[in-house]
């Protein structure tokens, strides 16, 4: 089937096609009940119960796509959209600088929202040096080399960093050009400090197990990164998008939250409904049984442990913990 003819009025939804977001970002997919089959080799997969299509792309071009317009819907690190945003300001600011501008309809359409922080892929962009070497601050690499994937953020970093050491020396002149070297890596930027190609290097730090393999040390973070939900600033079918949106906040919701039930005399029921207020409030049952009613409750899954010890202090009995297949719960 030639699907690119298939596209025709359907959204275009861009998802991770390999690497840390991957499996994530499928799973979410799923719980949405977003139906497609992926035909070997293929990078785009319609949606059989929705109009929407969905493009496999490497996570980092992702906010290219939505930022132009071009996708409507997409799933990638806020790493990679403030990396876009970043470039994006680049552009212009090299555009002003020759004397060419950008129209101002182009402009305004430029750019990608996020809609919602999906809770998984959290990482740090880190600057990381030599654990037992001679850079010991940022500003120590002033006029280095290094080595990143992320170029426009480093670029950002330390010509913020050059502005601030320069203040006094270059009253009222014309910007001056970074000194610092920026050296484009695709991967294993890890390697760079030792293998002397930069002083120092920008990259993503999880566990911190690669750095420390490395023999590296982080002296700043960057950005702090997840992976969201973001999208284009005028989507084809801004409906699908709520829908899209409202779905996939349901399952994270449902990943999130357990639903507690218990039995409690109706004088301890006050004690009780403060430890487990509900995301709005508690719902409360009279039970068959004189004086006793019977509550549940959303409860948060890392606190339910001490949620069931308080319980049991104020005196609730016959404590259920079940898990929630899908919600939309609201916000
Ligand atoms: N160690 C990590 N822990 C958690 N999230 C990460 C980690 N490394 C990357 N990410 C997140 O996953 C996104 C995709 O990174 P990943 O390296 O998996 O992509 P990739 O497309 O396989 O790229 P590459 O081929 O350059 O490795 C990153 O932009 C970041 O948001
Ligand atoms: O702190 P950690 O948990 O060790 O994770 C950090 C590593 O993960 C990412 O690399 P990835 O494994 O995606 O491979 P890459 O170096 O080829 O990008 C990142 O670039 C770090 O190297």
């Amino acid at each position: 089937m030639d699907l690119v003819n298939h596209l025709e009025g359907r959204l275009l939804f861009a998802v991770p096609k390999k690497g840390r977001l991957l499996q994530a970002a499928l799973d979410l997919l799923q719980g949405a009940d977003i139906q497609f089959r992926r035909e070997s080799r293929l990078d785009i997969a319609l949606v059989k119960n929705l109009p929407i299509a969905l493009v496999f792309l490497p996570a980092a071009d992702i906010p290219t796509f939505v930022g132009e317009g071009r996708v409507s819907l997409g799933i990638t690190g806020q790493d990679t959209v403030a990396e876009h945003a970043a470039a994006v300001e680049s552009m212009r600011r090299e555009r002003a600088e020759s004397g060419k501008s950008t129209p101002v309809e182009e402009e305004a359409a430029w750019g990608c929202e996020e809609v919602l922080d999906l809770g998984f892929g959290s990482c740090k962009l880190q600057v990381q040096v030599p654990e037992k070497g001679e850079y010991v601050k940022p500003s120590d690499l002033i006029g280095k080399n290094i080595g990143t994937s992320f170029v426009h953020l480093a670029e950002e970093y330390f010509g913020k960093l050059e502005r601030e050491a320069d203040v006094g020396e270059s009253n009222g002149e014309k910007p001056r050009k970074l000194r610092t070297k920026i050296i484009e890596l695709s991967g294993s930027v890890e390697a760079a400090c030792a293998l002397g190609v930069a002083d120092g290097i920008v990259d993503l730090v999880e566990s911190g197990e690669t750095m420390k393999a490395a023999g590296l040390k982080a002296i700043d973070t960057v950005v702090s990164s997840s992976a969201v939900l973001i999208q284009s600033k005028n989507p084809s079918n801004p409906a699908i998008v709520n829908l899209i949106a409202s779905r996939i906040r349901g399952v994270i919701t449902a990943q999130k939250y357990v639903l507690c039930q218990y039995n409690v005399r109706r004088e301890s029921l006050s004690a009780a409904a403060k430890i487990t207020p509900g995301k709005r409030a508690p719902t409360i049952n009279a039970l068959e049984e004189e004086g006793w009613v019977a509550v549940s409750s959303m409860v948060e899954k890392k606190k339910i442990a001490v949620v069931m010890d308080e319980l049991t202090e104020v005196g609730a009995q016959d404590i259920l913990v079940l898990s929630i297949a899908n919600t939309r719960a609201g916000n």
